[in-house]
């Protein structure tokens, strides 16, 4: 019951021909539907009809991000929770969006669209289904992610955004850091899933957009991630390196319009009897880049 996991995030590009070409030749990712205004993508390991649809904008941002529910009467449920808090919902119903069915949509408290939805139209990933190879074909371009694996949006408010996740919408939260006064500046959250983030909240502007990430299946696939990045003149953002948060290890970089992409890997599963693990402000350099101990102006302060 409840939230499963993220579904795929709409962005806004002014160039769709070259964020289209960035998305499939340097990151890998398969192109599935164009429109007129609108490109849609996925990775070659996933099952949904996309996970990122960027559509034609004069200006570079984030359209809303979506996340698919357990159940179709979870989308019931949730719509009075959401309403009950003080969110005014809306409802796309089906045939408005490629790829899906009816959705439900809200603005959060930190002011980004969020959309749950139950009926995604299933394409199947590049294996198939009958004595399906294990691994994708050996030629395909770019660093060629099998999934995309989380996100993360900001927040001027964290711990209220936090509390609307996990207590409205039903996340799980599996690490937070507390400035020195307790409060929350940085929430990772679980939908039902085993990952120690499908989406965090970190103090910021709201409305904006971090990053998202997408996910390589070991740390050797990082270090070829960031040879193809320098390869393709990327401008890198951090790492490789290792979070401490999550434990997992990184690359951030960014897309030609700006808007930055993580390739992550590793980090633990998680339980839902799982305590949470809590760091300090002043372990916060540490909790974001292990090694370095130290976090950009430009981590912390370019968003989309
Ligand atoms: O302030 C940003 C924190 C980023 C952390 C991650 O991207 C992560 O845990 O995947
Ligand atoms: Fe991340």
């Amino acid at each position: 019951m409840g939230i499963l996991r993220l579904a795929h995030v709409d962005v806004r590009t002014p160039d769709l021909d070259l964020s289209a070409a960035y998305y499939t030749e340097v990151m890998g990712l398969q192109q599935v539907q164009r429109t007129d205004d609108c490109v849609y993508l996925k990775c070659w390991d996933e099952e949904d009809h996309h996970s990122l649809r960027m559509r034609y904008n004069p200006r570079t941002g984030m359209d809303s991000f979506t996340f698919r529910v357990e159940e179709e009467d979870d989308l019931h449920e949730l719509e009075k929770k959401v309403e009950a808090y003080g969110c005014p919902t809306s409802r796309v119903s089906r045939g408005e969006a490629v790829g899906q069915g009816e959705s439900l949509r809200f603005e959060v408290p930190s002011g980004q669209i969020m959309e749950l939805v139950w009926d995604i139209e299933k394409t199947g990933n590049m294996l198939g289904k009958h004595n399906p190879s294990p691994v994708p074909p050996p030629d395909l371009p770019g660093i060629a992610p099998p999934r995309m694996d989380h996100m993360l949006v900001n927040a001027e408010e964290v711990a209220e955004s936090a509390a609307f996740f996990i207590d409205v919408l039903g996340m799980r939260m599996t690490e937070q850091v507390l400035d020195g006064n307790g409060h929350q500046l940085g929430v990772w959250l679980a939908g039902n899933t085993r990952s120690p983030h499908d989406i965090a909240i970190v103090n910021g502007p709201n409305g904006a957009l971090h990053h998202w990430a997408y996910w390589l299946d070991d740390w050797d696939h990082i270090r070829k991630a960031a040879d193809t990045l320098a390869f393709n003149g990327v401008q890198i953002d951090q790492g490789p390196t290792r979070h401490g948060v999550t434990r997992g290890n990184t690359i951030y970089f960014f897309d030609p319009l700006g808007i930055r992409n993580e390739v992550f890997t590793g980090g633990y599963w998680v339980d839902p009897d799982t305590e949470i693990l809590t760091w300090t402000e002043d372990n916060f350099g540490k909790g974001l880049f292990y090694y370095e101990n130290v976090i950009s102006q430009r981590f912390l302060r370019m968003h989309t």
